[in-house]
C-alpha cells in the first residue's frame, strides 16, 4: 500500500528557526487587542487581578522575615509585647486569602475569556473563508493553512493565558529582584547564569517541534480524514459492506506511527537536555543558599532575612523558569498565531474599477465568447473555445457525456472562476464588470453535488435566499414548486424537521427527497436566470415529469440552463448545446438536432431504446 514518505524534520525548506519563532512575537500586540476587543470588561478585570497578585510573593516574603526577625527580638526582651507580631501574622493572611481569591478570579476570567476569543477567532475564520474564491479553497497548500488556522484555536487559547501569566510573572520577578539587589546584588547574578542554557534548550526545541507540526499538516490533514471516513455513520454502509476497516485503520496507523516516532524521538532528547540544564539551576539554588548561610554566620544579615533571602531566590529561580518556559510557549503559539493573522488578512484580488450595475431586467442574455478553462494546477483545458449565446428568457439544455465540462461552463457563468480566455457577456458587458454578489443574486442556482445541511427542513429550504427563513409563504411556495411539500407533509416536524442523523430527534431523507428539497432552494427567490445542474437525477418518473411541468411554466420569460442526462427532460428545451470534449459539437432545437446524424440524435436513440 502507498503511503507517503514520513518528512523528516530537517526538511529543509520548512524548518523554522528560533529567529522565526522570535519574529513571530510581533503578532502579540495584535492578539492582544483582539483579545481586548472580545470583552475589554473581562480583560481589565484579569489585567488588574494579575498586577495585584504580582506583589502578593514579595509582601508575603517580607512579612515573613519580619515576623521571623520580630520573634526573634521578643524572645530576647525581658519585657515581651506580641503585638506586632500578631499584627504581621493577621497581614500575612490577609495577603495570603487576598493573593488565593485573586487566582481565582484569574482562572475565571482566563477561561471566560479564552471561551470568547475562541469563538470570536473561528467566527472570523468561517467568515474569511466566505470571502475566498473556489480556486483558492481547492488549492491543496491554501488548504493546509486553513487548517493551520482553524485546528490551533486551543493553542491560541493557551497562547492568551501564557502571554497575560507572563507579563504578571515579569513584575513578580521585578519586585523579588529588588528585593535581592537591596540585600545581596551577586545573587542575581548566580540565578541568571544558572537559568540561560536552559532558556536556549527550549527556545531552540520549540521551534524544531514548530518546524516538525508544520511539515506535517498535510499528513496530518489525511489522519483527520481518515479518522472521519471511518468513524461516521455516513460511510459506515460502504466500510461495512466492502469491508474496509483493516485498509482505512492500517492507513491511519502506518501514518500515525510515524508520526508518533518522530515525535517521540524529539520528546526524548528534549527531556534529556531539559534535565541535565536543570541540574545546573538546583546546584545554582544551593550555591547561593550556601552563600547566604555564610552571610548570617559571620552576622553580616538577621536570619529573618535569611528566610526572605532564600525565599526570594527559591521562588525567582522557579519563576524564572517558568518565565522562559512559558516565554518559548508563547513563541511556539505564536507562530500558529502567525498562521492564523496570515489566514485572515489573505487578500481576495479584488479590481478597483468601479463596478457597472446590474440591469434591472435581462434584455439581451448571455453571450459567451471563445471561451477557454483549464482548472488550477493542470495543464488540461476542460473548456476548448466555448461560442454561443444564451437569448434573454430561453431555456437552454447542455448536455454532453461526463467530464465534458458542463458544469465547468456553470461555474464560470456563476463567476467561481475566472476564463484563461475568452470572455461572457451579459447585455453586451463582459459579467466581471458587475459585482460579484450583486450579480450571484440574480441567480437561482441547484448544483447536483448540493450539500446536505444537517439542519432543519426549513433552513435546509431556506439557503436559497436565507434572509427569507422565517416567511413561511416563501418557503410553502418553493416546496409546492419543487415537490418538496410532500416531503414536509411527512415529516413528524414539518418544517422544523432536523434532518440528518448527526443530532438528536434528526431524520434521514432518501436520496430523491433530499433533490426535492435542494430543489426548492431555487426557487426561494425570484431570480431572473434559473441554473439546474441535473435536479432530477434522483427522482422516479412521475415526479420528473412534476418537477419540469412546474419549472416550465414558473420559469415561463426566464433565462434557465438545465444540465441533464435523461433525454425526456433535455427536449423540454427551447435549444440544446451538445459539448463534448470542452467543445460544442452541436446546438439547435431537439427537432434540429435530430435531423442530423451527429452525438444528440445517437445519444437519444441510445436511451429511447432503452426505455422499449
Ligand atoms: N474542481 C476541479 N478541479 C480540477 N478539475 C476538475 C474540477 N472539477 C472538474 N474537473 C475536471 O474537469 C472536467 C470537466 O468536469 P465537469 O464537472 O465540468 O464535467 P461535466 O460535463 O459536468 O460532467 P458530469 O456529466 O459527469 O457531471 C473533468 O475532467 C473533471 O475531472
Amino acid at each position: 500500500m502507498a503511503r507517503p514518505q514520513p518528512k523528516s524534520i530537517s526538511d529543509k525548506e520548512k524548518k523554522t528557526s528560533v529567529k522565526d519563532s522570535f519574529k513571530a512575537l510581533k503578532t502579540i500586540p495584535r492578539f492582544f487587542r483582539e483579545i481586548y476587543r472580545s470583552s475589554p470588561k473581562l480583560f481589565l478585570l484579569n489585567a488588574l487581578s494579575r498586577l495585584i497578585n504580582a506583589f502578593t510573593p514579595v509582601v508575603i516574603l517580607w512579612v515573613g522575615k519580619m515576623i521571623i526577625d520580630e520573634i526573634i527580638l521578643q524572645v530576647s526582651l525581658p519585657d515581651k509585647d506580641f503585638t506586632l507580631l500578631w499584627n504581621y501574622v493577621i497581614i500575612e493572611f490577609s495577603v495570603a486569602v487576598l493573593s488565593d481569591l485573586l487566582g481565582r478570579l484569574i482562572n475565571l476570567t482566563d477561561g471566560l475569556l479564552g471561551d470568547l476569543y475562541s469563538n470570536m477567532s473561528s467566527e472570523k475564520i468561517i467568515r474569511k473563508t466566505a470571502e475566498l474564491t473556489i480556486a483558492q479553497l481547492e488549492d491543496p497548500e491554501f488548504y493546509d493553512k486553513l487548517e493551520r488556522a482553524r485546528t490551533q484555536t486551543n493553542s491560541r487559547v493557551d497562547l492568551m493565558t501564557n502571554a497575560l501569566g507572563q507579563a504578571e510573572s515579569l513584575i513578580s520577578m521585578v519586585s523579588l529582584i529588588a528585593g535581592l539587589v537591596y540585600f545581596e546584588p551577586i545573587l542575581i547574578l548566580i540565578l541568571i547564569v544558572s537559568i540561560i542554557p536552559s532558556f536556549i534548550n527550549e527556545a531552540k526545541f520549540s521551534s524544531t517541534r514548530y518546524s516538525l507540526a508544520r511539515s506535517w499538516t498535510a499528513e496530518r490533514r489525511e489522519l483527520d480524514y481518515l479518522r472521519f471516513i471511518g468513524a461516521n455513520n455516513q460511510t459506515a454502509k460502504e466500510i461495512k459492506l466492502f469491508g474496509l476497516t483493516d485498509f482505512i485503520a492500517e492507513r491511519f496507523k502506518g501514518l500515525s506511527n510515524d508520526y508518533y516516532l518522530i515525535n517521540k524521538k524529539l520528546s526524548l532528547k528534549q527531556s534529556f537536555y531539559g534535565s541535565l540544564f536543570n541540574i545546573l539551576g538546583v546546584l545554582s539554588y544551593y550555591g547561593a543558599y550556601v552563600y547566604i548561610i555564610l552571610r548570617v554566620l559571620t552576622g553580616v544579615i538577621t536570619i529573618g532575612e535569611l528566610t526572605f533571602l532564600s525565599g526570594s531566590f527559591n521562588r525567582l529561580r522557579n519563576n524564572l523558569q517558568g518565565f522562559f518556559s512559558r516565554f518559548t510557549r508563547i513563541s511556539e503559539s505564536a507562530l500558529y498565531l502567525q498562521d492564523y493573522f496570515d489566514f485572515i488578512d489573505l487578500t481576495v484580488e479584488q479590481t478597483s474599477e468601479a463596478k457597472t450595475p446590474m440591469p434591472k431586467t435581462i434584455t439581451q442574455g448571455f453571450q459567451v465568447n471563445n471561451l477557454h478553462f483549464a482548472y488550477a494546477g493542470s495543464e488540461t483545458e476542460v473548456l476548448k473555445g466555448v461560442t454561443f449565446t444564451l437569448n434573454a428568457g430561453e431555456k437552454m439544455a447542455f448536455v454532453g457525456q461526463n467530464g465534458a465540462g458542463k458544469t465547468t461552463l456553470i461555474k464560470l457563468f456563476l463567476r467561481f472562476y475566472e476564463p484563461t480566455q475568452g470572455e461572457i457577456l451579459l447585455d453586451g458587458i463582459n459579467i466581471n464588470k458587475f459585482d460579484v454578489d450583486a450579480y450571484r443574486k440574480r441567480f437561482g442556482v441547484i448544483f447536483q453535488d448540493f450539500f446536505k445541511y444537517e439542519f432543519t427542513l426549513r433552513e435546509n429550504i431556506a439557503v436559497g435566499n436565507i434572509d427569507q427563513v422565517a416567511n413561511d409563504e416563501v418557503i410553502s411556495y418553493a416546496a409546492s414548486k419543487s415537490l418538496a411539500e410532500q416531503v414536509v407533509s411527512e415529516m413528524a416536524d414539518g418544517l422544523e424537521q432536523r434532518l440528518g442523523r448527526r443530532f438528536y430527534k434528526g431524520t434521514e431523507l432518501s436520496g430523491g427527497q433530499w433533490q426535492k428539497v435542494a430543489l426548492a432552494r431555487a426557487y426561494m427567490k425570484d431570480a431572473d436566470v434559473m441554473v439546474l445542474d441535473e435536479p432530477t437525477s434522483a427522482l422516479d418518473a412521475q415526479a420528473e415529469f412534476d418537477v419540469f411541468e412546474r419549472f416550465i411554466a414558473l420559469t415561463k420569460g426566464k433565462t434557465s440552463i438545465i444540465i441533464s442526462h435523461r433525454f425526456s427532460t433535455v427536449r423540454m428545451a427551447d435549444r440544446i448545446l451538445v459539448l463534448q470534449n470542452g467543445q460544442v459539437l452541436e446546438l439547435g432545437t431537439h427537432e434540429q438536432l435530430m435531423a442530423q446524424p451527429k452525438l444528440y440524435a445517437e445519444l437519444f436513440k441510445l436511451q429511447a431504446a432503452g426505455y422499449q
